[in-house]
């Protein structure tokens, strides 16, 4: 059985003529399978919603293909895609309650006008609407037009469910409360979802695997754990992440039993050999610069360390972050005791190497990550 349920098979969008005007997504190639839910994380720009808009058919494909289970369908138009879309801009039909917008996308379906009711009542309800089903779409706020949005793409029973920003104009507790109920609700029914985010807490709470993309290019496509502990590139790298990866560029040296990085200031973290495993020590010493990158809950605080210089120190509740100028940079650190550092106190760094990342400082790829070759 084909468990496929999208293929984007390398695909260009070009606004304007095709190989001139504004390049939004660079060759992009993905699989997804069914019952999956995915998040197209990135900044603005990055392309995500130009992917969403060209899988939902509105916007042409510049090139190369993109299949629901076996069928192409780059050239057909929305509609006999079979496709469900949640907008940004929520496109909800004025002259028609929350209500008749909700149960709109099942009428096709020849349901009973009561089943019909049921499942209206059913969605509003998870997404806590269901006090402004008999309003306009003009009598209620940004965020009610949002979720009666979400609501109606939900409810149908199409093969791929597209989620443009499906929260981003919702209050952090409403929003955190909608994710757990909308990934139970496209869990339990086996829906495939894609949704488009800025916002890394909602792709790590709510996919299965998550798509970073900068420029229009794909950069990592994997589950939300590997992005964080493997990332692909730099840009994964600091990107995922908060806070973001302390980076570092230095020089790697060798001699008989050690390694050497040599960062600014004359500032030098030595390891044994025996710290890294061959590969990984074969790929550092062919390099002459590298970038470093170590997560700030990874850093140790230790008296043989090397001196960084604390610079701020603030409780945030549950947890210290401690930001100290170290290499000719600053180093972040994440602690969970509250601290009494001293603003200019010197503390001792450690950098374990099982915590280390290190990149190409050319290509920016990923070369090792602790023990094991990238
Ligand atoms: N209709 C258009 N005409 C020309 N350029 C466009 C058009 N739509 C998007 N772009 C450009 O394509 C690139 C990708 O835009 P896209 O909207 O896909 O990014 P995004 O990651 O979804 O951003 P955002 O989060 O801000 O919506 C950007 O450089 C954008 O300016």
């Amino acid at each position: 059985m084909n468990d496929t349920a999208l293929s984007i098979d390398n695909v260009d969008k070009f606004y304007g003529p095709v190989d001139y005007g504004v390049h939004a997504v660079k060759r992009l190639s993905m699989e997804v399978k069914k019952g999956e839910i995915i998040a197209l994380l990135g900044s603005s720009g990055c392309g995500k919603t130009s992917t969403l808009r060209m899988i939902a058919g509105f916007e042409p494909v510049s090139r190369g293909t993109i299949s629901l289970g076996s069928r192409q369908v780059q050239t057909l138009p929305p509609v006999r895609r079979n496709v469900a879309m949640a907008f940004e801009g929520y496109s909800l039909y004025p002259p028609l309650t929350v209500r008749e917008n909700i149960g709109f996308a099942l009428k096709a379906s020849k349901l009973s006008q009561a089943v019909v009711d049921e499942k209206v009542a059913s969605i509003a309800k998870l997404l806590e609407i269901e006090d402004i089903l008999g309003r306009y779409p003009s009598s209620i706020s940004g965020g009610q037009q949002q979720r009666a949005s979400l609501g109606r793409a939900l409810i149908r029973d199409a093969a791929l469910h597209l989620l443009d920003e499906p929260m981003g104009q919702l209050e952090p507790q409403l929003r955190a409360v909608l994710r757990g109920r909308i990934k139970h609700y496209i869990k339990e029914r086996g829906l495939t979802a894609i949704l488009v985010t800025h916002d890394q807490t909602e792709a790590n709470a709510l996919a299965d695997r998550i798509a970073v993309m900068e420029g229009g290019v794909l950069q990592q496509f994997d589950t939300p754990k590997k992005i964080k502990e493997r990332p692909a590139n730099l840009f994964t790298g600091t990107f995922v992440g908060e806070p973001p990866m302390n980076v570092f560029e230095a020089s790697v040296s060798g001699s008989g039993t050690g390694i050497r990085f040599g960062l600014k200031d004359g500032v030098h973290l030595d390891y044994h050999t025996s710290d890294f495993s061959h590969p990984v020590r074969e790929a550092l010493l062919k390099r002459q610069k590298v970038v470093l990158g170590v997560r700030p809950y990874a850093v140790r605080r230790s008296a043989d360390g090397v001196t960084g210089r604390v610079a701020v120190n603030q409780w945030l509740g549950d947890q210290t972050h401690i930001a100290a100028d170290f290499a000719g940079g600053t180093m972040v650190l994440v602690e969970h005791d509250r601290t009494s550092l001293e603003i200019g106190q010197p503390i001792g760094i450690r950098l374990e190497p099982s915590s280390l990342h290190v990149f190409d400082s050319e290509s920016g790829n990923a070369i090792s990550h602790g023990e094991e070759l990238a």
